[in-house]
């Protein structure tokens, strides 16, 4: 497993590392906390998440733990929340996965830099680099169509995002 320590201010840390095949194990590590940072942006947006320094594709940047809400309890209660938008679809469980942490900072933008895989087993997402990410970028994601917080007479986007019709909140699956 290879791991990369940067020293250069005199605390060793170790950084990403890149997810290039032979390093699955490399998968389940946290990533370093020295990598993104939450920053406010405006009253509209909110806060979001920041790249403190350029980060190579395929970096993982974040492991975001989530709590599942079974199905009723998604639309009887969560979906009439201000959680529902901090929710993520459950393809196999149903229902749906509140993020937790900086998994649930990350805002949208098409094209969106980072990618995310959800491990319903685990309860886990895993948001990684889509391309290489300068320091002080915002780090997002793609929502999807239909944004509740766009003006719905703007341009449309595609109803799936790139690569995955299930990196969407569940908010747009509904
Ligand atoms: C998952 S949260 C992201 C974190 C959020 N900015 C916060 O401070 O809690 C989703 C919310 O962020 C805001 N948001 C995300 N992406 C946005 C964008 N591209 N433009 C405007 N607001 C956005 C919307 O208010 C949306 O409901």
């Amino acid at each position: 497993m290879s791991v990369t320590t940067d020293s250069s201010d005199g605390v060793l840390r170790v950084l990403p590392v890149r997810l290039d095949g032979q390093d699955a194990a490399d998968e389940e590590r946290e990533p370093s906390v020295s990598v993104r940072d939450v920053q406010y942006t405006d009253e509209e947006v909110g806060r979001g998440v920041f790249a403190l320094k350029r980060l190579a594709k395929s970096t993982l940047v974040e492991v975001a733990h989530c709590i599942w809400v079974p199905k009723a309890e998604y639309e009887d209660k969560v979906s009439k929340t201000v959680f529902e938008h901090y929710v993520f679809n459950c393809k196999k469980r149903g229902g749906a996965m509140l993020c937790l942490g900086l998994g649930s900072l990350f805002n949208h933008s098409d094209p969106p830099n980072l990618d995310y895989r959800i491990d319903e087993d685990k309860l886990l997402i895993r948001f990684y680099a889509s391309r290489t990410i300068e320091a002080g970028e915002e780090l997002t994601i793609f929502y999807g169509a239909n944004l509740w917080f766009e003006d719905p007479s703007g341009p449309r986007r595609p109803e799936s995002p790139p690569e995955d019709e299930d990196n969407v909140f569940s908010k747009l699956m509904l």
